[in-house]
């Protein structure tokens, strides 16, 4: 504990990556309060030793009562809805629970004197970049509403800023997997699209096999690369963005969250073989709309501020702990029937 102190509130901690943070928050000494409407995330994953609050991030009333009762002095913003072709297919959910519910959360903070603020953007506001390796000077373009809506909210974040006094890190992560080394959480999304997850699902018989969408990029095997990030080291950037927002002069940052380097499909399954043991089965579909053959992050930024050390970067180890997680969460469902 850091009785010194503030409490910092984490919207979307009951989901996959934000139980990560909320893990890594408390191991920093950080009082915790999670605040989660379980659309998506699971009350089971929150850490005990955070408190837990079900409710939505852009209630008006809620918010800023939690605000004043816990003493919270900055957010962590995890909470929205994260799945590219809905958002295709429902591009007002999108604009709703994403852009709109982080003006109102923003209402609320600025409302009740919050200073800092961490917010969940993602690679996705690059769109189809002119080069693989991509920095935060390059201009944004998204090209479906999921990337827009985040876009939307990094220019409402700049503007909230400049005319208050809060301070922000908009972290852009890209391609979030594995899961808590120790096994405390992980991936649990029901239907969850992501490769790794997808994969390791196939593994372990879950699903028939997978669908490899592309083997025409111009990479080297031509199937789609990708920078794959630990979620604890993307949970470990996050406490280091929250001390950079405190120590700092009242500076806002965005910043890329991946490691510099990229995996095809046709690796991330060898190697999802060779930790299971198990031979996964495949169809060569063409392209997924809108797929990018290969998007990584130029990190130079993050570590440049920041002191973050990431420590899971080997693929073998991404694998091997979403794998981990799956077996962990297969066996739960198993015993439940
Ligand atoms: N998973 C990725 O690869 C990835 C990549 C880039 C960015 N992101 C961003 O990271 C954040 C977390 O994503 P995730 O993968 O953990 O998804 P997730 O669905 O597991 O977590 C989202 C959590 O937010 C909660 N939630 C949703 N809307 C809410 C609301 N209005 N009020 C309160 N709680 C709400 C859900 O119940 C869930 O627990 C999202 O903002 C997402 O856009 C994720
Ligand atoms: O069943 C699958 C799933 C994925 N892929 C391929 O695997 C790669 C990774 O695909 P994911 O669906 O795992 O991830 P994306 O790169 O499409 O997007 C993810 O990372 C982005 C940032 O890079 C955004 O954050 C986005 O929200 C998040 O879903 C792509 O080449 C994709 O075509 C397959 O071949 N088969």
């Amino acid at each position: 504990m850091r009785p010194d102190r503030f409490a910092v509130l984490v919207t979307g901690g009951a989901g996959y990556i934000g139980s990560h943070a909320v893990l890594a928050l408390l191991e920093a000494g950080w009082p915790v309060v999670v605040l989660d409407n379980l659309v998506t995330g699971f009350r089971w994953a929150v850490d005990r030793r955070a408190r837990f609050v079900k409710g939505d991030a852009g209630d008006r009333e809620l918010v800023p009562a939690l605000i004043e009762s816990e003493g919270i002095g900055a957010i962590l913003h995890f909470a929205g809805s994260v799945v590219v072709p809905e958002s295709v297919a429902d591009p007002l959910k999108y604009y709703r629970n994403n852009t709109a519910t982080t003006g109102a959360l923003l209402e609320s903070a600025v409302a009740c004197g919050v200073r800092h603020l961490v917010f969940s953007s993602t690679a996705a506001v690059y769109g189809d970049a002119p080069s693989v390796r991509v920095d935060e000077r390059m201009t944004p373009s998204p090209i479906n509403p999921y990337g827009r809506s985040k876009l939307m909210i990094e220019a409402m974040l700049a503007d909230v800023a400049a005319a208050h006094p809060l301070n922000y890190c908009a972290l852009r992560y890209f391609n979030v997997a594995g899961a808590d080394p120790l096994a405390r959480c992980g991936q649990s999304t029901l239907g969850a699209t992501h490769l790794i997850k997808v994969a390791v699902e196939a593994a372990l018989g879950t699903r028939d096999g997978i669908d490899v969408f592309g083997t025409d990029f111009a990479t080297p095997d031509g199937t789609g690369v990708r920078d794959y990030i630990h979620v604890t080291d993307l949970a470990q950037a996050h406490v280091h963005a929250l001390d950079l927002l405190i120590a700092g002069p009242g500076e806002s940052h965005t910043m890329n969250c991946g490691y510099g380097r990229g995996f095809s499909v046709l690796e991330v399954l060898a190697a999802v073989e060779r930790a299971s043991g198990q031979a996964i089965a495949r169809r060569f579909l063409p392209r997924r709309p809108g797929d990018p053959g290969a998007l990584i992050a130029d990190n130079g930024l993050i570590r440049a501020c920041t002191a973050w050390q990431p420590r899971h970067a080997e693929l073998d180890a991404i694998v091997g702990h979403a794998l981990r997680w799956e077996r962990i969460l297969t066996e739960r469902q198993m015993a439940i029937g």
